[in-house]
């Protein structure tokens, strides 16, 4: 396989701190950077490291659990919420992402897709107290993106209600496995995260230092296209500063008449010397709109769709780039269970 292209591209870092205070600063700064790059970091946000430690050890006990007890609560397409393994496909790669991952939500469509207190003590108030601490700290962006487009500042955050019973939102724990070290003989590709772009307004992702592996291709300009470059850029969040990377999605780019751009990435299959090979865990806190949410741009680029019309085109976008391209590559039959999952 050829080496990877990579170029140096910076991916700014905006600091959270007295946002009332400095919320227009702030705001110029975000919207430079969902213009231009359409990632960034954020600092001082107020999640606090232990937080996020806490999580992340739920989340591996999560996966520790026996296959047989996760797929007590097995992910539903139709509720985008629940436990999956080796099953999401993406356009870009035709092939499963080695991974298993974990979708919670907050409303509805999380009814009967919690393990009980017994199999994992804590976890499920643990993970609601992070989930709506990460709702919080995606309000404080949503108002200044809402500023940026001359939306009232709550506009973004009313659309993405999570009390409310139809919100979609989405916390996703992943646990990527432990991939086969160098020499690769039968030139197998173990792909993490396929390149993609997500669905939603906004994703905020945790990392955890040292687990590497997350990349950036920039330079998409319509919300509505496919397609990939072929340079890529590695995200690096200052772990020392507790940093949380956050990137626009489709919704976002298309809200903002593709103003704000929602960025290809993703988590590099290791096959190069210094790529990232153990297993890895990262979560991913998806803001989705309400279903009834009506989605439309200043200058009406787009015509008015509610959210739930929304999710449905962008999969089924997905499901048709992953046609063409099984059709195109003429793949020999997935492996049995092999679905695709309905979130980014
Ligand atoms: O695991 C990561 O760091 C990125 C995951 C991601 O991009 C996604 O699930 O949409
Ligand atoms: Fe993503």
């Amino acid at each position: 396989m050829a080496p990877t292209k990579y170029i140096d591209r910076v991916v700014p870092t905006v600091s959270l701190l007295d946002f009332d205070s400095r919320v227009d600063k702030i705001t110029e700064k975000l919207v430079d950077a969902a213009e231009n790059v359409g990632f960034f970091c954020i600092v001082d946000h107020g999640i606090s490291r232990k937080t996020v430690d806490n999580v992340f050890d739920q989340s591996a006990r999560f996966f520790n659990l026996s296959d047989s007890t996760k797929a007590r609560v097995p992910f539903s397409p139709q509720h985008n919420a629940g436990w999956e393994k080796n099953a999401q496909i993406r356009p870009s790669t035709g092939e499963p992402d080695r991974k298993e991952s974990y979708q919670m939500q907050f409303g509805a469509g999380m009814d009967g897709q919690w393990l009980d207190d017994e199999t994992i003590p804590g976890f499920q108030k643990e993970a609601l107290d992070f989930m709506h601490q990460a709702q919080s700290v995606s309000e404080k962006l949503m108002i200044c993106f809402a500023r940026g487009l001359g939306f009232e500042d709550d506009f973004f955050v009313k659309a993405h209600d999570v009390r409310r019973p139809n919100s979609q939102t989405v916390c996703r724990l992943l646990h990527y496995f432990e991939t086969p070290k160098l020499p690769n003989p039968t030139g197998e590709i173990f792909h993490r995260a396929g390149a993609h772009v997500d669905w939603d307004l906004l994703t905020l992702l945790f990392q955890k230092t040292g687990q590497s592996g997350l990349e950036i291709c920039p330079g998409r300009e319509v919300s509505t296209s496919f397609g990939y470059g072929d340079a890529w850029t590695k995200v690096e969040p200052d772990a020392e500063k507790n940093a949380v990377v956050c990137n626009v999605g489709d919704l976002l780019m298309s809200w903002s008449d593709d103003r704000f751009k929602s960025t290809f990435h993703r988590v590099k299959a290791p096959s190069e010397p210094n790529d990232f090979y153990a297993e890895r865990f990262s979560i991913a806190f998806f803001n989705q709109p309400c279903k009834d949410a009506q989605i439309q741009g200043p200058k009406k680029k787009y015509p008015l769709v509610t959210g739930e019309e929304f999710t449905r085109n962008a999969m089924a976008r997905n499901y048709k780039a992953l046609q063409d391209k099984v059709r195109l590559e003429e793949k020999k039959p997935k492996a049995p269970g092999s679905s695709i999952a309905v979130s980014a």
